[in-house]
């Protein structure tokens, strides 16, 4: 049978894009209609940020694009995939092979090191310990805490808790880094690090990065603003340039 998660398409698809996107949650009186039709095309290798006011549907459009949540109509492709006609197993299976997350609050195992909560993605897809080991060492060399591979979350800084965080994200080479607000629990300084992090990252490895965000500064680091407003794209900003949508 063939491959349904083999990206059947040719480099002229998007390599993200979602037409006509709505979510409601809920059901009768009580409906409540997050998405009210988003399109957004995301370039392989762009770094974008997106930001909008509270409830304006950030999370519940990277939820979709994170394969986590399905939409209610509309069309979302991932590298010509229509991932709305897959199956949960598929989108799993999507997920683990394409797409690394971050999170505000680290989500670290806490009585375990850094090197073994690295090494977690490689446990579930069942790759054997030596592989796993050197390829988690590898991954926390590039978020430079290569010396404090056995220190557990306690014993981490906020910054470092979040670069482990980061590690485990892309110890799965994915090509698809999602961030929900990957600074909100750190200071100013700590979050510039972080950025610049993502933005080496995205540089040098070629990773797409999509990052929610609240706040301007940490936008800046991106080179896509992607405004949301009432559950729709308001306005993209490339390069400082304003583009209405
Ligand atoms: N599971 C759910 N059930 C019902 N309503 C939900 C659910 N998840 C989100 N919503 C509603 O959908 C709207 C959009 O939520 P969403 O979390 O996508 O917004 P957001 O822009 O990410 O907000 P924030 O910046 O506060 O995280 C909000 O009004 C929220 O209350």
């Amino acid at each position: 049978m063939a491959d349904p998660l083999a990206p059947p398409g040719t480099s002229a698809d998007p390599f993200i894009s979602l037409r006509g996107i709505t979510k409601v949650y809920g059901a009768g009186p009580t409906a409540f209609q997050a998405l009210k039709g988003v399109d957004l095309d995301v370039a392989q290798g762009d770094f974008v940020a997106v930001m909008g006011p509270s409830g304006s549907g950030k999370s519940t459009a990277m939820n979709i694009i994170g394969c986590l949540d399905v939409p209610t109509s509309g069309a979302f492709l991932f590298r010509g995939i229509h991932v709305e006609t897959l199956t949960q197993d598929q989108r799993a299976l999507l997920r683990r092979r394409y797409l690394g997350f971050v999170f505000q609050g680290f989500n670290l195992l806490s009585r375990t090191s850094a090197l073994e909560n690295v090494e977690l993605p490689l446990l579930y897809r069942g790759d054997p310990k030596t592989q796993r080991r050197d390829a988690a060492m590898a991954a926390l060399d590039k978020v430079g805490l290569r010396e404090w591979w056995d220190h557990t979350p306690a014993e981490l800084s906020g910054g470092q808790q979040q670069r482990v965080a980061i590690a485990r994200a892309i110890v799965t080479n994915p090509d698809v880094l999602l961030a929900d607000e990957p600074t909100g629990n750190l200071d100013s300084a700590r979050s510039v690090e972080i950025m610049e992090l993502l933005a080496s990252l995205n540089r040098d490895a070629g990773i797409t990065v999509l990052m929610v965000t609240h706040e301007p500064d940490m936008a800046e680091f991106a080179r896509t603003i992607v405004h949301f407003k009432d559950g729709l794209v308001d306005r993209v900003e490339t390069n400082g340039v304003t583009g209405a949508h």
